[in-house]
């Protein structure tokens, strides 16, 4: 259980963010502006708020992003231009990239999970968008983190590739009992990746749904009021 009860002001901006998340998907809606990101990044350390974040009966407040038990996947950027594919995941083992046979043989594994095996010696700018994002995601299997945080990572994906890359994370969130949490702008993108969705307006949690009944909610909802103008 991911745990937080987290203020924080930047200029006019205040946000106090107060919940929990289970094992299991979470996905974060909300207008933009409201401090969807911002909460993601009080939980991987990028910003600093006060308050406490919990999880497993660890205190992560005031442990800096590397020591965090989490790995964030960005919209884009997440690979090194300069290291082939190959090495862009051996370094989400260890920064010097020297591993040890068993070491290699997850990066072998872990290229297979997201098939890319045969683009193991390419670069990064030989790669599309999709394929980009699953050298990502095949670097976040090596880490091992039991945190996953996902910031709108595939909306510059088409629809087909980017229904994939959120199928994958659905099953390996559930496969490796990940507890993943997405930004999005897309209600769509929220009900494919499943689990819960929360609302946020303003800097705070206001509501909460089961992913399948995100579009059968009373009118009475927050959600309602979002779903409309989004
Ligand atoms: N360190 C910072 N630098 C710049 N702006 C910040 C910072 N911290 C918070 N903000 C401001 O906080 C507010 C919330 O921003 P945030 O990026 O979290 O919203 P968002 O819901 O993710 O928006 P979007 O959907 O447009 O990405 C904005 O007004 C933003 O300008």
């Amino acid at each position: 259980m991911l745990s937080f009860d987290v203020q924080y002001q930047w200029q006019n901006f205040e946000a106090h963010y107060q919940g929990q998340f289970a094992v299991g998907a979470t996905s974060i809606l909300g207008a933009s502006g409201c401090g969807k990101s911002t909460l993601l990044s009080l939980l991987g350390g990028y910003v600093v708020g006060q308050g406490s974040i919990g999880f497993s009966g660890q205190d992560l407040s005031l442990s800096p992003p590397f020591e965090r038990p989490i790995t964030t996947l960005f919209q884009s950027d997440n690979l090194f231009p300069q290291l082939s594919v190959w090495d862009n995941v051996a370094i989400g083992i260890c920064a010097s990239r020297s591993l040890s046979s068993a070491q290699k043989e997850k990066v072998t594994w872990a290229l297979e999970q997201v098939q890319l095996s045969d683009c193991h010696t390419k670069y990064p700018d030989q790669l599309s968008g999709g394929q980009a994002q699953r050298v990502a995601i095949a670097r976040v299997l090596v880490r091992d983190k039991p945190i996953l945080l996902l910031d709108e990572p595939f909306s510059a994906l088409d629809p087909k590739l980017r229904s994939d890359m959120l199928v994958l994370i659905k099953t390996l969130t559930e496969t490796y009992q990940w507890t993943t949490v997405m930004v999005t702008h897309s209600p769509a993108d929220a009900v494919l990746l499943g689990g819960n969705v929360l609302l946020v307006e303003a800097g705070k949690i206001v509501a909460q749904t089961d992913a399948k009944k995100l579009y059968e909610l009373p009118s009475e909802s927050p959600f309602c009021d979002y779903l409309s103008v989004s």
